[in-house]
């Protein structure tokens, strides 16, 4: 059997990273961007004030305390935005507002609440030292500066950073379009009724879901029953929409998997099996002339689940532009055993992970939760980590230390 390792790369050589884009600043949010950004100018351009008071030199205050208090003039008034540029004479001042530039010749900025808040003449009861609430160019960026490099994704912070410097559009890479194609005799639509030995249909929702939270374009196809030419009608729908499709169950040894039939004859897929436990059964290639990159995942909605954090999800961040990153995972003491692992497989259970304060240099526990089956789903939404068991470990005894990663935004 084909290791974990092994066919993520298969995968990954399948998925190619995009030719960047431009776009308009808050269409690239959740996108990553392909250009080092720097700032053209300083920021902030100016040196400025930080609060709302009178623009002085130090100097003419340093003697000021609420018994001898210093009176000076007011020779300008300059709010935000302001363009003054004469320079404030020795023993003057200027009222100044918050983000104003700061006027020449003034070195501190007093604020108004140690002031009588005068508009003709102020009187300044406590001494400012040189370079007290100003802020200064430069000071949060140097001109030519990098701000964001490559390979970031853009979030309401680098947006902010982006528009900070200027610019209004940015270089980044389309986020791939996913289209998620679920099959099965069985599926009928959440929402209507079930009829004998039918389910509703969780795959396809999930799948685009994840696709989704990981920053891509998820599109629900839907779902298709057992029949190869419903299924071939289906993917070459779903091809036209697709950066990559994904498709789920048909895949194993069943005599009506439909998957399997329609792929062999439509591109490069491949079957194989992978030494891991949920997911054995898994499905890569290309198909169409355009060769979208198609990953079949089983339909065992556990299995499908895992399989997207452990295959799919690094085709997504390739085709994202983002650089390869493992889940991250740490080290945790087992609440319960593990009686039983398949050797030569690597396990993933579902588990619960908890920090915890006592353990020392192990700081997690995990309890991996009691319904372990492919297709117990109810108890994903219980778990936020996977338990790894590795390929020759069959069993685990409670305390056991193992390493466990850590699922995304749970
Ligand atoms: N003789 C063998 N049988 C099976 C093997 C094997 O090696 N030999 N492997 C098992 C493993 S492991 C898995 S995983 C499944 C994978 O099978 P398929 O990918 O062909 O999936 P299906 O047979 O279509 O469905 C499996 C299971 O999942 C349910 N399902 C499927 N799609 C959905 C969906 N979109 N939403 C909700 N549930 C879904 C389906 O009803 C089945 O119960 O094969 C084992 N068998
Ligand atoms: O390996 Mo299958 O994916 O669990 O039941």
């Amino acid at each position: 059997m084909k290791s974990v390792e092994q066919h993520v790369s298969d995968i990954l050589a399948v998925v190619s990273r995009p030719e960047p884009i431009e776009l308009d600043l808050l269409r690239a949010h959740g996108a990553v961007l392909a250009e080092p950004v720097t700032a053209k100018v300083p920021l902030p351009p100016f040196d400025n004030s930080a609060v709302d008071g009178y623009a002085v030199r130090a100097a003419d205050v340093a003697a000021a305390t609420p018994q001898t208090p210093v009176t000076l003039p007011v020779v300008a008034d300059i709010p935000a935005g302001d363009s003054f540029s004469s320079a404030i004479p020795a023993g003057c001042c200027a009222r100044i507002m918050t983000g104003a530039p700061l006027p020449a010749g003034a070195d501190a900025v007093v604020p108004v609440e140690w002031t009588d808040g005068g508009v003709a003449t102020v009187t300044v009861r406590r001494a400012a030292e040189s370079g007290d609430a100003v802020r200064t160019a430069g000071g949060d960026v140097k001109e030519g500066a990098e701000v964001l490099p490559p390979g970031v994704r853009i979030g309401p912070a680098e947006t902010a950073v982006l528009a900070a410097v200027g610019r209004r559009s940015v270089a980044v890479y389309p986020r791939p379009r996913v289209v998620v194609l679920g099959t099965g005799e069985e599926l009928v639509e959440p929402g209507r009724p079930l009829g004998p030995g039918q389910i509703w249909e969780s795959n396809s929702f999930m799948l685009t879901a994840a696709a989704i939270e990981a920053g891509c374009e998820g599109y629900r196809y839907g779902f298709v029953g057992d029949d190869p030419s419903e299924v071939l009608a289906a993917v070459q729908d779903a091809l036209v929409q697709a950066d990559i499709v994904i498709t789920s169950g048909g895949v194993s040894m069943g005599a009506y998997d439909a998957v399997k039939e329609v792929l062999l004859r439509l591109g490069t897929v491949r079957f194989e099996k992978v030494a891991v436990q949920p997911g054995m059964p898994q499905g890569y290639g290309t198909v169409g002339e355009e060769r979208v990159p198609v990953i079949t995942l089983p339909g065992n909605p556990v299995s499908s689940y895992v399989s997207f954090y452990l295959f799919v999800l690094p085709a997504l961040r390739k085709m994202s532009g983002l650089p390869q990153e493992q889940l991250p995972s740490v080290r945790a003491r087992l609440l319960a055993p593990v009686p039983s692992s398949p050797r030569g497989r690597r396990s993933y259970l579902r588990a619960v992970l908890d920090y915890d304060a006592a353990g020392g240099d192990v700081a997690y526990t995990a309890l991996p939760v009691s319904r372990q089956g492919s297709h117990q789903l109810s108890a994903l939404a219980e778990t936020n980590a996977l338990v790894v068991v590795p390929e020759q470990v069959t069993e685990l005894a409670e305390g056991d230390v193992v390493e466990a990663v850590r699922l995304p935004h749970r």
